[in-house]
């Protein structure tokens, strides 16, 4: 297969050599020439805008996006739905939200363009190979005649699911990261109880061992184990934990679902506490407490 690959950025890159690892061709392009002439290096063929990628794609010619979820991919998608030609087709490999992908495919669907939702997991190293992907889109028939082929050498065993309609892909992803969300978040806390106690806990050597055999072993407790053999106390960083949107969407769906999601709904909110030093609530449950009962205030 010769695919176009829009979005070199971290997993983008990877991607792309994890795709010409299986005896793909991938046309790359990116508005960052950097990323381009490394993909370049790579042994990809590099394309100076899109319309460039599209020129030297064959029909039926596959589009594959690993951009910033929104207006980046959102805007691409319009003008590849503006630009493509029946039985091509575009598959969103990025983060993008599901509903947004249930419109992109109705818009490219009905111009006769093949439209692949695709959650992507397994982080950098992922892409690059063995990867996991949940895959939403036009119809099980078009997918197995140009993508599945493409999967069969990227994915791990078993890593790739065809799940139905579009959306389906990106619903699953959103749900997975909600996960990720709340299982990291127990480590989080977990670590943060054993630091506080009255025991001399070696962070490190707590993680080799829960990652070796116990309940709790995962790619997750191997990433603290490498986070702690880098930096026993996390010294060097600070605890604000971003968020790029998944988590929300979970929380969300949940709501308009009427489905309980405490543990992903806290931990929610403790990243957006985390990204305060101080907070308004705080001030303001001090000022009553001092109020009614005389109770010390903490002065700023
Ligand atoms: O999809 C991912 C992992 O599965 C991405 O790394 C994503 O950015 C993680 O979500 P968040 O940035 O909200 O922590």
């Amino acid at each position: 297969m010769k695919i176009g690959l829009v979005g070199l950025g971290k997993m983008g890159l990877n991607l792309a050599q994890n795709m010409m690892d299986h005896d793909h061709e991938v046309v790359g392009f990116d508005l960052n020439q950097d990323f381009v002439d490394q993909a370049a290096s790579f042994g990809a063929e590099a394309a100076t805008s899109l319309e460039d990628l599209l020129s030297k794609l064959p029909s039926p010619k596959i589009v594959w996006l690993m951009l910033p979820a929104g207006k980046p991919t959102e805007s691409t998608i319009a003008t590849l739905t503006d630009t493509l030609a029946k039985g091509d087709y575009i598959v969103d490999g990025g983060n993008s939200f599901w509903k947004n992908s249930v419109e992109d495919a109705e818009k490219a669907e009905a111009k006769g363009i093949n439209f692949f939702d695709c959650g992507t997991s397994g982080g950098q190293s992922g892409a690059r190979s063995n990867g996991n992907f949940m895959i939403g889109g036009t119809s099980l028939e078009s997918f197995n005649a140009a993508l599945k082929p493409v999967f069969e050498g990227i994915a791990q065993k078993d890593g790739y699911l065809y799940t139905g309609a579009a959306g389906s892909g990106h619903y699953l992803k959103m749900v997975h990261n909600g996960i990720e969300y709340g299982m990291m978040e127990a480590i989080g806390e977990g670590f943060d109880v054993l630091e506080h106690s009255q025991f001399d806990y070696d962070n490190e050597a707590v993680a080799r061992l829960w990652n070796a055999g116990s309940v709790v072993r995962s790619w997750l407790m191997e990433l603290a184990e490498e986070a702690f053999a880098k930096d026993a106390k996390l010294d060097e960083i600070r605890g604000t934990m971003h968020s790029s949107g998944e988590g929300k969407w979970t929380l969300q769906e949940s709501l308009d679902q009427q489905v309980p999601t405490p543990v992903i709904a806290l931990s929610l909110m403790m990243r957006y506490r985390s990204m305060e030093d101080d907070t308004f609530t705080g001030k303001v449950v001090s000022a009553l407490r001092n109020g009614f009962g005389g109770h010390a205030v903490d002065k700023a």
